[in-house]
């Protein structure tokens, strides 16, 4: 048998980083950047006040204080957003707002609050040291700096960063487009009237929520019976011009397992057996002409789900342009002791919170309620046979999950 490790080296020698778009920075969220990202501007801008208040010369308010206000004439408002280039007159004031430029001679600001908020002419209460309330032309950032490394996954602070330097487009990793085929004769669309024998093909909503949560896309949603021949043709040329084709179920000894039989006949795809629990059956390769990268997932829902946490979503980041190893990969303290199988790589479907990690309920395969409510995986290693309660042990996030506090 296969170790984990060694099937998800096999899937990610199926793919590449994907080519690079350029995309508005204002579209870029969730994007990863192909390239660095460098600063078209200093940061601020100019010289700006930091406070709604008044613009000085601090040595015109030498000694003054609460009970010895110093009184200076104003001559005029700077706004935020005021383009004109304001000189500052020795001896007098100017209103001035949070964001405006700074006025020329002017070195503090005094805030309104420490004034009597006079219009014509106004009394200071406080002598302001030189740089006061004052932001700095480029202290933030200078023209020419790298502000975003290549590799960076996008989020809303790295836009604003990007923006706020002037920056209009980004250069980004395709996203992944994922063809997601679940397979079996027992399927029917959810909200269908069940015949006995048949459930809902619940593996194909929550696949398509784990590629869109993933922050891949969806290229194509399909559904096959177990016909060879409708089997056969689909794999010749995968709906939705995929970058991956991913399918649930079928591939373990059923006489009824088509994926296998057909992909097997084809000869581009490998059906092994994976040292884990859940998810033994697995398969990975090409298929048709376009010898498109397919992952085969085992089709019971838990071994589908945790089997695309481990083979696919490395798959999906390595294509996306992030290092596969990147996974969030955390480590917790056993909250109560679990019993595991010697000789497989358990992923046991845990409950964290504050770093401690209980089993969400009933681990067979098919149990659908403790999926559902567990927020990792806990990565138990082949040659451990039962987790001590205070042992520390190694967690995959799951997609789509915070971790709550404790
Ligand atoms: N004789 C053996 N039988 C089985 C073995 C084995 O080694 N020898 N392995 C078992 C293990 S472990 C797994 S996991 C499953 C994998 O089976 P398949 O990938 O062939 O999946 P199916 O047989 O098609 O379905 C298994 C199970 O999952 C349900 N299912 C399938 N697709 C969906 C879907 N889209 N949505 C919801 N549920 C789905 C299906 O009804 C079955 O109950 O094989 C074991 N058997
Ligand atoms: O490998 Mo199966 O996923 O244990 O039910």
């Amino acid at each position: 048998m296969r170790t984990v490790a060694e099937h998800r080296e096999a899937v990610l020698a199926l793919v590449r980083p994907l080519p690079v778009d350029t995309v508005d920075v204002g579209a870029s969220l969730g994007r990863v950047l192909a390239d660095e990202v460098v600063a078209r501007v200093d940061l601020p801008s100019f010289d700006n006040s930091a406070m709604d208040g008044y613009a000085v010369r601090a040595a015109d308010l030498a000694g003054a204080g609460e009970e010895r206000p110093v009184t200076l004439p104003v001559d005029g408002d700077v706004a935020a957003g005021d383009t004109t280039r304001h000189v500052l007159a020795p001896g007098h004031a100017l209103r001035i707002m949070t964001g405006a430029p700074l006025p020329e001679g002017c070195d503090a600001v005094v805030p309104v609050e420490a004034t009597d908020g006079g219009a014509e002419q106004v009394a200071v209460r406080l002598e302001p040291e030189v740089g006061r309330h004052v932001r700095r032309r480029g202290e933030d950032i200078r023209t020419g700096d790298t502000v975003l490394r290549a590799g960076t996954h996008l989020g809303p602070g790295h836009i604003a960063l990007a923006a706020a330097a002037n920056v209009p487009q980004v250069a980004v990793h395709r996203r992944p487009r994922v063809t997601v085929v679940s397979t079996g004769d027992e399927l029917v669309p959810v909200g269908s009237s069940l015949e006995h024998g048949q459930i809902v093909d619940s593996n194909h909503l929550m696949l398509r929520a784990l590629v869109e949560a993933a922050g891949a896309e969806v290229a194509a949603s399909v559904h096959l019976r177990d016909e060879a021949d409708a089997v056969r043709a689909f794999f010749t040329a995968p709906d939705g011009a995929p970058d991956l084709v991913i399918t649930s179920g079928g591939v373990s000894m059923g006489v009824y397992d088509t994926v296998k039989e057909v992909l097997t006949e084809d000869g581009g795809v490998e059906f092994v057996k994976v040292a884990m629990r859940p998810g033994m059956p697995q398969g990975c390769g090409v298929v048709g002409p376009g010898r498109v990268p397919i992952v085969t997932l085992p089709g019971n829902p838990v071994s589908s789900f945790a089997s695309f946490h481990v083979f696919v979503l490395p798959a999906l980041r390595a294509m996306a342009g992030i290092d596969p190893a990147d996974d969030g990969a955390f480590e917790a303290v056993a909250g109560e002791s679990w019993s595991t199988i010697a000789g497989r790589t358990e992923l046991t479907r845990v409950v964290e919170e504050g770093g401690v990690v209980r089993p969400s309920g009933g681990q067979g395969s098919h149990v659908l309620g403790a999926l559902a409510e567990a927020s990792a995986l806990a990565v138990v290693p082949a040659d451990v046979e039962r987790v001590e309660q205070g042992a520390t042990v190694l967690c995959l996030p799951l997609l789509g999950h915070h971790r709550r506090r404790g």
